[in-house]
């Protein structure tokens, strides 16, 4: 017998495959355009690169910096740095006074170098700013039309190079002081805009920037922010509004103490007592001769105070290296005797109780550098670089020499000098103890960047510290149009399983069949 047909319509296919195929398709589509919209939105644009020129007519030498920094992010901090330094041959600005024109043709084999660096389309919007320091300072001091000559030179040379000239002028000390701490504290990246961490307490010290310590030929400059303490001094105190956040700053720079213009002053000092033109110098090695005539130590009018009829017009200097002894006759320059404030360095001058780290540059570099006491990670404890100095001063002339042949006589032969005067200006002049000797970093570079003034005079020229944070989203563009792809992605996975989850397909429910 012929089994009963089972009548009735067949099963339909419950899953419309097809649709789901479409579906399928279709989101998956959607899914990668999005992706690759994010992608190909923030591929980075092609780099929209500035550059500034800073001139830094130093009293022993000038050095032009490059700068260069991407375009749209001109505010940001940290993002200007340096890309060339080129040095002058020849003396500082100052040392021109008898021929002022030679001054600017000085200049010419630098401004070519950056012209060589930076792209020529871009000559034209590329400012160009020449700021002299000490040396141009005591000249004016000295021969006020003199120096206005030579600046013209300079202003001249730089006015007939492609640059965009901005001016060229003496800056003040306190601009110097001012200028080195802002460069040192931008390069730390100490102002950085922290936004949502802005209310964790910052690691540094209270204010969250390191002190500058510059030592030049002719001055030296001492800048930080004192814990609390009224800046009891008005010339010695500076305001400023950087990023949103307002800093109390001491700062104070020592005409005539810098490295060259100290000697100076301490041989000065010694020549008062010598009957007959000969030196004994403790603070130059053993066996080191250097003869002087006794008019060039009165040329400056750091020592013009203390010229006399000498009966001799040499000076026959004749090192000893005695570093203990060398230590004494510089003590003799600095002037403890008086103090109209709370407390002093030298001098009567106003200097408030050292606060958290300082960053030292320039000659103090150089010196500690020349030493090998900057390449270990944590600072040379004080009495490690005072016997680093007394060695280095007892060691004999013709063996130094023969050591570093490669160095400029003018540099080695004063190193001894240099260390002691280093020790002096710290540990005498400013109060630095063994203990805070440990928060003294000797730095030459941050990055790229050479620590010093100019590239701090810039960013202030060209306006790139604003005052105020500028106003800034809570995510980057990146990071934003990432997040948006990701959630959209949850989203529409979210909605699929929910239309999953509530309109089972028939052919999904259980036991339908
Ligand atoms: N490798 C070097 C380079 C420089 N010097 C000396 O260090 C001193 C300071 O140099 P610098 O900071 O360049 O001084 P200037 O900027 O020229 O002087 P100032 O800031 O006082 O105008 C000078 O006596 C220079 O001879 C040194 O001993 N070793
Ligand atoms: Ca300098």
């Amino acid at each position: 017998m012929d089994e009963p047909k089972v009548t009735g319509t067949k099963p339909r296919t419950c899953c419309p495959r097809k649709s789901l195929l479409i579906l399928g398709f279709l989101f998956a589509s959607a899914a990668i355009a999005l992706v690759a919209m994010a992608v190909t939105q923030n591929k980075p644009l092609p780099k929209n690169i500035k550059y500034g020129i800073v001139l830094d007519a130093g009293s022993s030498h000038t050095n032009l910096y490059v700068y260069e920094w991407p375009a749209e992010k001109e505010n940001d901090t940290g993002v200007v740095h340096q890309v060339e330094v080129c040095t002058v041959q020849g003396s500082g600005i100052s040392g021109y006074s008898k021929d002022p024109d030679e001054a600017g043709l000085s200049l010419q084999n630098c401004i070519k170098r950056a012209q060589e660096m930076v792209p020529e389309q871009q000559h034209r919007d590329t400012p160009v700013y020449l700021g002299a320091t000490a040396g141009m300072r005591l000249l004016s001091l000295q021969n006020r039309s003199v120096a206005d000559r030579v600046l013209s030179a300079v202003e001249n040379m730089l006015r007939s190079s492609p640059f965009d000239f901005q001016g060229a002028r003496v800056i003040s000390g306190q601009e110097e002081g001012a200028y080195g701490w802002i460069t040192i504290n931008y390069l730390l990246g100490n102002f950085k805009q922290t936004g949502w961490l802005d209310f964790l307490p910052h690691l540094q010290s209270s204010s969250g920037t390191s002190g500058a310590l510059d030592l030049g030929g002719a001055s030296t400059q001492i800048t930080f922010v004192p814990d609390h303490e009224p800046i009891e001094s008005q010339e010695n105190s500076l305001h400023f509004r950087l990023y949103g956040k307002s800093y109390n700053v001491y700062t104070h720079s020592f005409l005539c103490y810098g490295k060259d213009q100290a000697l100076r002053l301490k041989l000065a000092g010694d020549l008062q007592s010598t009957q007959n033109g000969s030196l004994l110098d403790p603070c130059f090695h053993p066996g080191y001769f250097r003869v002087m005539n006794t008019s060039d130590l009165y040329t400056s009018p750091c020592t013009a105070n203390g010229e006399q009829q000498l009966p001799f017009r040499r000076l026959h200097l004749q090192g000893n290296g005695d570093y203990q002894v060398c230590r004494k006759a510089i003590q003799k320059i600095f002037n403890t005797s008086h103090c109209p404030y709370s407390s002093c360095s030298f001098n009567g001058i106003f200097l408030p109780p050292l606060q958290g780290k300082f960053g030292a540059f320039s000659a103090f570099y150089f010196v500690m550098n020349f030493l090998n006491l900057t390449t270990e990670k944590s600072p040379v404890p004080l009495n490690r670089v005072t016997s680093t100095v007394q060695r280095f001063c007892s060691r004999p002339w013709n063996e130094v020499k023969a050591e570093f042949p490669n160095i400029k006589e003018k540099y080695l032969s004063e190193y001894c000098f240099s260390g002691a005067y280093i020790l002096s200006l710290l540990e005498n002049g400013y109060g630095f103890t063994a203990e805070k000797w440990q928060n003294i970093q000797f730095l030459g570079k941050i990055g790229s960047s050479d620590a010093g003034w100019t590239l701090g005079y810039m960013l202030n020229l060209t306006n790139m510290i604003p005052a105020e944070k500028p106003p800034t989203r809570p995510l980057s563009h990146a990071s934003y149009v990432g997040l948006m792809v990701f959630c959209s992605l949850v989203l529409v996975a979210v909605l699929l399983l929910g239309c999953f989850i509530f309109h089972k397909p028939k052919c999904l429910q259980k036991g339908l069949i």
